[in-house]
């Protein structure tokens, strides 16, 4: 029996479970490529996603998924949001009958628009009480160097949410706990999206004041679009949301905003994704986004520009904060 599996070693996954290991958890990693897990266990490295990191003695890694789950009490899910519906299909049925399972994902999903929790409902057939979602300014590379850090977990059980915090944390690391899955899941989501924006506005060269316009706006943005969906409004100004917009806007760590400084650097998006090495689920969350907010009536102006400019439809230097055709002023 081991405390924590975590399914994912890419660079939040393998950051995730050092910090597990850190605060005492026994751990084990899942890697799909056996090279990766071979690396992990042998060198204590995961060169490709963590560069110079050490990773702890104590934390074990294995390419066989069926293995990692079938002992573990809590299970740790850090694929694309993409993949995941496939990987709990083919290996869901490995998971134990009493484990949390925990998303650290931070997507929706393209075809069906739905958050991973709900992903994670469908497939494994749990109840939501026994799901929860990490999220929060959780720039994996300075987590991994050990920079003192908080992110929250939410579940609709604060029992769980509670286990779940209580397991994920360490020296460098400290958990918060709320019941708000659905604000702070889409607070992780929509924070990407506004990253692009800033890393558009970036790559074009505007300065601070754009930035800090767009910030503000794409908060305000982000919680009308939450809170229309169900989330309390002050998840949004919590970790969760203010928090996370803070970390992943000011990072060249962020690979949402990466991608969207070559946006505005003027590559397409299929030039854009092609040059990215780790996954920026901004890109595949755009349109989903877009979708619902439709559906709820929800107006996203900035959101609207950065579709309009991974299409080709907008010069990156027309992306402001404001839509450019509003004629009357509005309320801020
Ligand atoms: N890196 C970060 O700073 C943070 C990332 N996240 C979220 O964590 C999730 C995972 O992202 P990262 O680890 O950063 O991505 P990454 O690009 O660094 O790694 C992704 C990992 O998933 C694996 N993978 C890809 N397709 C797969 C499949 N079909 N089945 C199984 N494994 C597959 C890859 O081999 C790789 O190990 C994303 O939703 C991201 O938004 C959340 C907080 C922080
Ligand atoms: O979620 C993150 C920080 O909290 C990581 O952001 P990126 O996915 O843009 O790198």
């Amino acid at each position: 029996m081991v405390d924590a599996a975590v399914l994912g070693a890419g660079s939040w996954g393998t950051t995730f479970a050092k910090a597990l290991a850190d605060g005492g958890a026994e751990t084990v990693l899942w890697a799909r490529r056996p090279e990766a897990a071979r690396e992990i266990d042998e060198s204590r490295r995961n060169t490709r996603y963590l560069p110079g990191i050490t990773l702890p003695a104590s934390l074990h890694a294995t390419s066989d998924v069926r293995e990692a789950l079938a002992d573990a009490s809590q299970v740790y899910l850090a694929v694309p949001s993409q993949q995941l519906r496939q990987l709990l299909r083919e290996h869901g049925g490995a998971v134990r009958d009493d484990a949390p399972v925990v998303s650290l994902m931070k997507g929706v999903e393209a075809g069906t628009r739905l958050r991973m929790s709900e992903v994670i409902a469908e497939e494994l057939q749990i109840d939501a009480g026994r799901i929860a979602v990490v999220s929060g300014p959780n720039l994996a590379l300075e987590i991994a160097q050990e920079h003192p850090t908080a992110a929250v977990v939410a579940s609709s059980s604060p029992m769980t949410a509670r286990e779940v915090a209580k397991r994920a944390r360490n020296d460098y690391f400290h958990s918060f706990i709320n019941t708000d899955v659905i604000g702070t899941e889409f607070g992780g989501v929509l924070k990407n999206l506004v990253a692009l924006a800033i890393g558009i506005v970036d790559g074009v060269g505007y300065g601070e004041n754009t930035k800090a316009s767009i910030i503000t706006r794409g908060l305000a943005e982000v919680t009308d679009f939450a809170v229309a969906h169900g989330a309390e409004p002050q998840t949004m100004s919590g970790l969760a949301g203010l928090g996370d917009l803070i970390a992943t806007c000011g990072s060249p760590l962020s690979r949402n905003f990466t991608a969207g400084r070559l946006l505005g650097m003027g590559y397409s998006r299929t030039d854009v994704i092609a040059r990215m090495e780790q996954v920026a689920e901004g890109l595949a969350s755009v349109d989903p986004v877009a979708q619902l907010a439709a559906a709820k009536g929800v107006r996203m102006p900035i959101l609207e520009q950065v579709r309009l400019v991974l299409d080709g439809a907008m010069d990156p230097r027309d992306i402001a904060p404001h839509l450019t055709t509003d004629d009357e002023p509005i309320e801020e």
